[in-house]
């Protein structure tokens, strides 16, 4: 069987002490447990930049202001194609919260830990550590 491509918005919501907003994924969904960047799946007739803003909204209860691309990958899972919209916002209304029962928590950009993550973010995560190592 064919394996079913999906695309996937998400934010790096960043603050103006380089501190970055992280939720934890529920028990239930897949990579339960998991940390991730808040964000979902693009619905149809939707643009990625519209679906992270959708996101943000229902899951971390933010206005995102000035979403900028910042990564864009397809990441190969065992059950189903991803293809990611990593967008970095640094201007939003509203304090994120954990909208949907989630933990949600900033932490530091060096602080992020790849192994606390699913598969998919590890490149990602490097690249964040990376511009704080340079
Ligand atoms: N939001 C988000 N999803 C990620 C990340 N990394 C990663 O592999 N994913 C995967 O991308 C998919 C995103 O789906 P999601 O569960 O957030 O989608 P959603 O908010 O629309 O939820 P729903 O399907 O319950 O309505 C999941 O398979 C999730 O495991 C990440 O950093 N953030
Ligand atoms: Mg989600």
């Amino acid at each position: 069987m064919d394996k079913k491509t999906v695309q996937v918005a998400a934010g790096i919501i960043r603050n103006e002490f380089g501190q970055i907003y992280l939720t934890q994924r529920l028990e239930g969904q897949d990579f339960a447990q998991s940390l991730e960047f808040p964000g979902g799946k693009v619905d149809v007739n939707e643009t990625p930049e519209q679906a992270l803003k959708r996101e943000l909204e229902e899951e971390v209860g933010i206005v995102a202001l000035n979403p900028v691309m910042f990564e864009q990958f397809v990441f190969e899972y065992p059950n189903k194609i991803i293809h990611f919209y990593f967008y970095l916002i640094s201007e939003w209304i509203g304090e994120p919260f954990g909208r949907e029962g989630q933990e949600g928590f900033w932490i530091e950009q060096l602080d992020l830990d790849e192994s606390q993550f699913p598969p998919a973010n590890s490149k990602l995560i490097q690249r964040l550590l990376a511009e704080m190592n340079c």
